[in-house]
């Protein structure tokens, strides 16, 4: 690393990482050129590049993938869960090189450049995730430039200025803004995403879409359900006059707390009127919050695709995909909410259920994309609790 303030840029970087304190780690930029700021976070799972990037819960956020070879098989048209990437970037150990996969459509780079993300490779990665565990995630700008002109002084004061994601509502920004009847199913080599069962018989999911990947929806559908997806600033009677037979909360990006302001009282209402409820990820945040727990900015978060996870039931381990920057407090948990799974890495809090509703949720990913299926048991479980 090196002091931004002071240090000049070396002969051949055509990519930065600054921090806000002035310091400064050189690569080789890839993808849109220019800078952008937000949270560093590390992510540690070997596949899924793609899917991680088009993750809106990214919103905000630079990813270092742990993972040494990124971009090695290109990018296709079904690896998406959005219709773009909301990663802001990413930084990689190796430079990106021409994509080998017979589905590969475009090279990583120039899918990167074509949506406006950054990149930056021929960096120490690990070193940064070892920054990263000892000092929590910090605030940088991630620049790229063909000709190597950074004004690094005036990037350290962006990220020193930038505000941080504590207090920050992103769900607001990624949420789609029409209600829509969601349609594919889980993915088949072959066929592609298809088309969910046909037939207005199956039980009808209400998701509340918050920054939501799409393979939460696809595993809704295979699960047996009908699923209309709302915008997260749905009101209760919007909720209510599609008649639902249940309420999924949706994963997103940003603090709960700053999103709960609008959601939460919605989903105080879902919880009065005994609907049953289902949440991932943020959604697992606000229904504790609309409990009455509360929820912390964790110190370095947990993102890859092998975290494991005790369910509390039987003591069965589920190999789980992560990605989240805040968690709920247990020790804040009312009566009513019994705590379900907790993390074998660190002893927090991964899934809730209320006692007196029926209502559920978890910390972790089920839907996996990338990542095991331990837990795609979830889906059935809340899609057969509606029949
Ligand atoms: N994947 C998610 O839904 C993330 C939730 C929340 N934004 C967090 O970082 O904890």
């Amino acid at each position: 690393m090196a002091d931004a303030k002071t240090l000049t840029v070396p002969k051949g970087a055509t990519g930065v990482l600054v921090f806000a304190d002035g310091s400064a780690v050189f690569g080789r930029g890839f993808g849109s050129v220019g800078d952008a700021v937000g949270e560093l976070c590390f992510n540690t799972s070997i596949t899924g590049y793609q899917e991680i990037m088009t993750d809106p819960s990214y919103a905000g956020q630079i990813i270092n993938f742990t993972f040494p070879h990124i971009g090695n098989v290109g990018t296709n048209v079904d690896d998406v869960e959005a219709d773009a990437p909301h990663a802001l970037g990413c930084i990689v150990r190796e430079d990106v090189t021409a994509p080998s996969n017979f589905r590969n459509v475009e090279p990583f780079d120039q899918w990167m450049k074509e949506h406006g993300r950054i990149g930056l490779s021929g960096v120490d990665t690990r070193a940064l995730t070892r920054m990263i565990r000892l000092k929590g995630a910090p605030n940088v700008v991630i620049a790229h430039d063909p000709d190597g002109n950074f004004d690094l002084a005036t990037l350290a004061d962006k990220a020193d200025s930038w505000p941080g994601l504590e207090g920050m509502d992103l769900a607001i920004e990624v949420t789609g803004k029409e209600s829509r009847l969601w349609k594919d199913g889980v993915w088949k080599l072959g066929h592609g995403y298809g088309l969910g069962e046909a037939g207005d018989e199956r039980p009808h999911v209400v998701a509340i879409d918050y920054g939501a990947k799409n393979n939460i929806f696809r595993n809704l559908v295979k699960a047996g359900a009908r699923v209309t997806v709302l915008p997260a600033t749905a009101t209760y009677e919007q909720v209510r006059e599609q008649k639902p037979d249940g309420v999924f909360l949706s994963n997103g990006p940003g603090d709960p707390a700053a999103t709960g302001e609008y959601a939460v009282p919605v989903i105080r209402q879902v919880l009065e009127a005994d609907l049953p409820v289902f949440g991932i990820c943020l959604g697992h945040q606000m229904l504790a919050l609309a409990a009455g727990a509360k929820t912390v900015k964790m110190h370095q978060g947990h993102r890859g695709a092998n975290h494991p996870v005790k369910r509390l039931s039987d003591g069965l381990v589920e190999i789980t995909s992560m990605n989240h920057g805040f968690a709920v407090d247990s020790d804040t948990l009312p009566e009513n909410v019994k705590p379900t799974h907790v993390s074998l890495f660190d002893g927090s809090n991964c899934g809730i259920e209320l006692t007196d509703k029926k209502a559920f949720s978890v910390q972790y990913h089920p839907e996996a994309s990338p990542g095991p299926q331990d837990s795609f048991y979830l889906f059935q479980r809340f899609v057969e609790g509606l029949k």
